[in-house]
């Protein structure tokens, strides 16, 4: 069985959409252990999510697991992920959790490998840049050269954020970016960039078969409630009644994905045949006033909103071009914000223990 959906690795096209530009690998990819084609043992899909106890990657385990036909292994060091998001799979038998880093190499047998690994939040992701740009660059190289070894697909999360404060909108796959290479946000944004670079360079010098989707601002249940990213700020202030923490200026805009959307979207990645890069996002574009304005009205209209100090490099504007992801994933966002923010609610009340006043 091959890294594929389907276990065939039939169709598959070699950089298929940048722009004519060729990207013929020079060698043929490699072959995976000889027992995946044994004809007397029915080998599952073997697939490695690294940053699996995270938001994101504790939801795509999720998914991952309710195919019986998948084994799951996730590596973690539990920097922003936590067992907790995993707990209902702990001791099953097709499932396995490692305390990994990975910017330490990794030895372990598999068909696929989905590369979440990396602190996504900008307080966290800043607070050591170093450690953040070795988990975007070694890491990433460490998970190429474990796809090398036993011939895994792999598919990197890189970010909206390699399109830095972008000059075109909404931004297409085919935009370079506008990204400050020595900035605060450098140790992530321009991290992605080298993790897309080695991506490729391992897949037209190696035959590696990559994915690589660019995922834009992402919410749900399970982000940590100390977070640190607006939408999970607001809706834990709206429910311990503080004020909206509106950074300046408040126009700036980001558009929001519900999770759910997101899994969904990353696995028909995996599965297709398109090495993208591919934007993964809903093009809903709002800004942070209004994105207060919604949370205040759903879930408490009694708090204020309050306007704090920005960070450096903060991008005005973002929002997903989807086109290229409803034609080759034939995907697209089915949860509007308004409905996956009460989703949200219902997670963040039951863990910060506050349940909803009910109307006398
Ligand atoms: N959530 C978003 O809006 C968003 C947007 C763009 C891209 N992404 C990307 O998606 C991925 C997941 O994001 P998330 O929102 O779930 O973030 P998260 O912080 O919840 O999850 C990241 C996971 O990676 C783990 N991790 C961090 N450094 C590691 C290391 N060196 N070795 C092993 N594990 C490590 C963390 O412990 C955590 O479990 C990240 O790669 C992020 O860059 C997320
Ligand atoms: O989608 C992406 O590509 C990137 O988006 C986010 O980065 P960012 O958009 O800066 O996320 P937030 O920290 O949630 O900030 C969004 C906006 O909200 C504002 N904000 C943040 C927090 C807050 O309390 N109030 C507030 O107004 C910020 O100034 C910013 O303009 C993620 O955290 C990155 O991991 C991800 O790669």
């Amino acid at each position: 069985m091959r890294g594929g959906g389907g276990g065939t690795g039939g169709a598959y096209k070699y950089g298929s959409d940048l722009g004519g530009l060729s990207t013929s690998p020079r060698r043929p990819p490699p072959t995976p252990s000889p027992i995946r084609f044994s004809k007397f043992f029915q080998a599952n899909m073997r697939i490695l999510v690294t940053g699996g106890a995270g938001f994101i990657g504790s939801h795509l385990v999720d998914k991952l697991m309710e195919n019986e036909k998948n084994e799951v292994i996730v590596a973690d060091n539990f920097f922003t992920g936590s067992k907790d998001n995993l707990k209902k799979w702990i001791g099953h038998p097709r499932f396995e959790l490692i305390r990994h880093d990975v910017t330490e190499p990794l030895l372990v047998e598999v068909d696929q490998i989905y590369h979440l690994a990396c602190p996504a939040s900008p307080i966290f992701y800043k607070h050591n840049p170093v450690k953040t740009i070795k988990t975007n660059v070694i890491g990433t190289l460490n998970m190429l050269g474990l796809a090398k070894r036993v011939g895994a697909r792999i598919l990197l999360t890189s970010t909206s954020e390699v399109y830095g404060d972008p000059l075109e909108h909404p931004q297409t796959e085919a935009y370079w970016g506008n990204v400050n290479p020595i900035g605060v946000r450098s140790c992530y944004d321009e991290g992605k960039r080298v993790a897309e670079t080695l991506m490729f360079d391992y897949h037209r010098q190696h035959g590696i078969e990559i994915r690589i989707a660019r995922i834009f601002n992402t919410y749900g249940p399970r982000m940590n409630i100390d977070d640190g990213r607006v939408v999970s700020n607001f809706i834990a202030q709206a429910i311990r009644g503080e004020a909206l923490t509106v950074q300046k200026p408040g126009t700036q805009t980001r558009s929001f994905c519900y999770v759910a959307d997101m899994v969904n979207g990353l696995m028909k990645l995996m599965n297709g045949d398109n090495t993208g890069p591919i934007n993964i996002g809903n093009p809903g574009e709002f800004t942070m006033l209004e994105l207060a304005e919604n949370v205040k009205e759903l879930i408490n209209p009694e708090v204020t909103v309050t306007m704090t100090e920005n960070t450096p490099d903060d991008p005005r504007q973002r929002k997903p071009d989807i086109t290229k992801a409803k034609e080759v994933l034939d995907w697209e966002p089915k949860v509007v914000l308004r409905d996956g923010l009460v989703l949200m609610e219902d997670d963040f009340r039951e863990r910060l223990a506050v349940p909803k006043k009910t109307k006398a």
